[in-house]
């Protein structure tokens, strides 16, 4: 998902002046609607004259008066309204006693109803809402063919006589002078081409009621607007003042025209991408789908789809923590805040720390004293050990303690002699399990004297107090997000929550994408899907040579049938409609003249830079030049979202420190509040998980991976070199075999290994094939980031004969 920026209209007095003028010209408008004959009472009539008045030809509104809901039970829906802020179901209200405002929200009379409430069983407005509940569902349904979004069709009850402005549930509730005013305030989700479908779509799934005129339309037929002309007559049901107020509809056209155009994906969305926003599961269910498939954009319409339905609250969590805030961004943008406050947005470990805090039992996360003790109780316990000769770097063992014993809720030394660790190809033998659990025994005495706690034990604690005692909040569905990080003990977490009720609990993500071990089945956490999976397969995000890279990059990796999710590949094949540019592989014999190319590819990207900042690379072996066609050619880059991705943190930094020094102004993806601005942004392939950019940058992309064979013939020269298993962030083995030195140490993310002859080398081999795998799939993870343009920078030293 892309950060959305908020945008701006034209110059302030011009807009003032047009949005009054034209005000004034709906208001002649629809007083000369008065004047025709009236339809549904007085009521209906201001209604119908109200809108009418937004319609006629050259206007981009349809209103379809006088429809029935098919087979319905006498259930009249009086006005459909098409327009660019979407589609509106249309109910003039008609019951005895009139609802009156209190205190913001609408009460029937007194005496009626209970309590006073308009809604609810046995409340005078029930049924009425409830068809215009159905009526919302059935349009809902007639403009899924076209791929409109549910969050496009909103039911609307019109009390006549009052001032209202209000939701109930997902009603909105407004008095007739308040309904212009409302609809002209909100952004635009319609393109004016776009309206004559969705309207023809409707009339299909309404069809005409017969019987009464309305506003001078034949029955079913688009409203003529303007008929009965300005000082056509008094008006059988009012006068024009109970229309609308004149500056109200001007200082609304005028916000509207403040807000940046929705994007295509608020609105229109793949037909299978509708489908499963309003899709009622009868359990928890998941939706898998390679990257750019539209996962997120699905997960953000069902989440608004579902608490705009049930009211909420929903939660939606993500394993990705740079992704909350964009998720907040893009709900508020597609929903409206009414419907995103019903919707809380956090990470897994964000929701855990709130949780406890409000029982006050807080819990001292710390991440960085959490590694410390890890290095510690490696260098007491586990370097001596017989680990160090399968992988002498502790961080492989902190995976394993962190995700394979405690993210899967192993407590006891016999339940991990048992654990099947998915996804970790080294088979460990007794001795090498007890190892591994000394050092995990050791790192917690460390943690408990130092009083703190990582992550797991976040959400262990998290697990143990919702068992305790159930959260207040009644959550009526939670979607996940890059579900495929989701540890065992978070999925037992977030399932608590919600239980096995229908459309409760929803898993989204890629097996694809999996960036940690400890995959494990869901029914292990006690989670049944069967019958339940979705899969997307239309890629709406890279080209056809950008999915292809990032594919070819690890097609030949086993799959895993363990995890939540497993990889959408393994579902068949993925769709990607748009060509582009090849990913421009820069191939340089030395850190520096990478470093050059890198400079000068980002420096074309901000304006200024390009002609006087980074110095420029000499042109890369066996690369076309940046953003070139397959046809040659150079082409600049349109957009300036770009980002620099790293391996490591270390890689990061420097690359940060790097563009800086060259003039190019930088910003961490972990500080990104989603501002618009040139800054490139940096971080590693785990902060960008779920994000996008038009521009990807991705330095010392090394490795003999499956990419190198797809686009370089040299790729046989790896084979025969032996340069096999570059791994992410680990030294493996005790003998380090390097053909050739890549990368710095100091960034500690391209170190070749190879396994050493001896008992243990099919281990040892099995580790570093684990984690050449790891480091592919992060890769792939920033491959799949790119919109428009990928540079892949690899250093390759020339052979030692040559
Ligand atoms: N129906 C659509 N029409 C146009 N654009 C779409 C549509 N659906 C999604 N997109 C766009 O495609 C891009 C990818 O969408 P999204 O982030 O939801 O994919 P994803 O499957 O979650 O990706 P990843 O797993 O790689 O994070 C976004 O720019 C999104 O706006």
């Amino acid at each position: 998902m892309a950060i959305v920026h908020e945008g701006s209209g034209g110059p302030a007095a011009e807009r003032v002046e047009l949005a009054h003028l034209e005000a004034v010209a709906l208001w002649e408008r629809a007083a000369g609607g008065l004047g025709a004959a009236p339809c549904s009472g007085p009521a209906g009539h201001r209604v119908t004259a109200a809108l009418g008045a937004l319609t006629g030809p050259g206007r981009p509104w349809r209103l379809l008066a006088d429809r029935r809901t098919r087979g319905d039970r006498g259930l009249g829906v009086e006005l459909l309204l098409v327009g660019p802020p979407g589609v509106f179901v249309i109910g003039v209200q008609r019951w005895v006693p009139r609802p009156a405002p209190r205190g913001g929200r609408p009460f029937a009379g007194g005496g009626h109803g209970v309590g006073g409430e308009m809604d609810g069983p046995g409340a005078p407005g029930h049924r009425d809402l409830a068809a215009l509940r159905a009526a919302a569902d059935l349009a809902e349904q007639g403009v899924a063919a076209i791929g409109l979004s549910p969050l496009a069709v909103s039911p609307v009850l019109v009390v006549d006589g009052h001032r209202l402005d209000t939701v109930l549930g997902r009603v909105h509730v407004l008095g007739t002078a308040d309904l212009l005013p409302a609809l002209l305030r909100l952004p635009a989700r319609l393109p004016a081409d776009r309206v004559d479908a969705v309207a023809a779509c409707l009339a299909a799934a309404f069809p005409p009621a017969g019987g009464r005129r309305c506003g001078g339309a034949r029955p079913g037929e688009p409203f003529p607007a303007g008929r009965g002309l300005p000082g056509g007559g008094p008006s059988p049901g009012g006068d024009g003042r109970e229309l609308f107020a004149v500056w109200e509809v001007a200082e609304a056209l005028r916000a509207a025209a403040l807000d940046a155009p929705l994007e295509h994906w608020m609105t229109f969305l793949h037909p299978a991408q509708v489908a499963l926003a309003r899709r009622r599961f009868t359990g928890p269910a998941r939706i898998a789908g390679a990257a750019g498939t539209g996962k997120t954009v699905v997960a953000l319409h069902r989440a608004a789809h579902l608490a705009r339905r049930d009211g909420g609250p929903v939660l939606l969590v993500t394993c990705a923590g740079t992704l909350p805030r964009v998720l907040d961004a893009g709900l508020r943008r597609l929903a409206g805040p009414h419907v995103a406050a019903r919707v809380e947005t956090t990470s897994l470990p964000g929701w855990a720390t709130g949780f406890l805090r409000g029982r006050d039992r807080a819990v001292a996360l710390d991440p960085r004293r959490a590694r410390a003790a890890l290095r510690t109780a490696w260098a007491r316990t586990g370097r001596a050990s017989v680990l160090a000769a399968l992988c002498d770097d502790p961080r492989y063992w902190s995976d394993e303690i962190e995700h394979v014993i405690k993210g899967r809720g192993v407590t006891s030394y016999e339940q991990y002699t048992r654990l099947h660790r998915h996804g970790r190809r080294a088979v460990l033998r007794t001795r090498q399990r007890e190892a591994v659990w000394r050092l995990y025994e050791d790192y917690e005495r460390l943690l408990a004297a130092g009083g703190i706690a990582d992550r797991p034990d976040l959400i262990a604690a998290a697990l143990d107090e919702v068992r305790r005692l159930p959260p207040g909040t009644d959550y009526t569905a939670v979607i996940v997000d890059e579900a495929q990080d989701l540890s065992l003990v978070g999925l037992r977490l977030l399932h608590a929550l919600v239980g096995d009720r229908p459309d409760g609990l929803l898993l989204v993500g890629d097996g694809q994408q999996s960036v940690f071990p400890g995959a494990f089945p869901p029914q292990d956490a006690g989670v049944r899907l069967r019958g339940r999976t979705e899969v997307l397969r239309v890629n709406h995000r890279g080209s056809r040579p950008i999915a292809a890279a990032a594919r070819a990059l690890v097609d030949g990796d086993p799959h895993d049938d363990a995890g939540v999710l497993v990889g959408a590949d393994h579902h068949g094949p993925v769709v990607t409609p748009r060509d582009g540019p090849r990913p421009h592989r820069v191939v340089v014999p030395d850190a520096t003249s990478h470093d050059q190319a890198l400079l000068a590819a980002v420096g074309d990207l901000v304006p200024g830079l390009a002609a006087t900042g980074p110095p420029r690379a000499a042109p890369a072996p066996g690369g076309a030049p940046y953003g070139a066609p397959p046809g040659g050619g150079f082409v600049p880059p349109r957009r300036q979202d770009a980002a620099v991705l790293c391996a490591s943190a270390a890689q990061a930094d420097r690359y940060a420190a790097l563009l800086r020094r060259a003039g190019i102004p930088t910003l961490p993806l972990h500080r990104d509040d989603g501002a618009p601005g040139d800054a490139v942004r940096i971080g590693t392939y785990l902060a960008a998980r779920g994000l996008e950019f038009g521009h990807v940058f991705l330095p010392h992309a090394d490795g003999a991976a499956h990419d190198d064979r797809a686009h370089d013939d040299s790729a046989d020269r790896d084979a025969a070199d032996g340069v096999t298993a570059h791994v992410g962030t680990a030294h493996v083995g005790t003998a380090h075999v390097g053909t050739a030195h890549v990368g710095t140490a100091a960034d500690g993310a391209t170190t070749p290994g190879a396994a050493p002859a001896g008992v243990a080398g099919s281990v040892v081999a099995a580790v570093a094939g684990e984690l050449a795998e790891v480091e592919r799939r992060r890769r792939y993870v920033g491959m799949t980031r790119a919109r428009e343009t990928l540079w892949i920078g690899v250093i390759r030293p020339p052979a030692p004969d040559s």
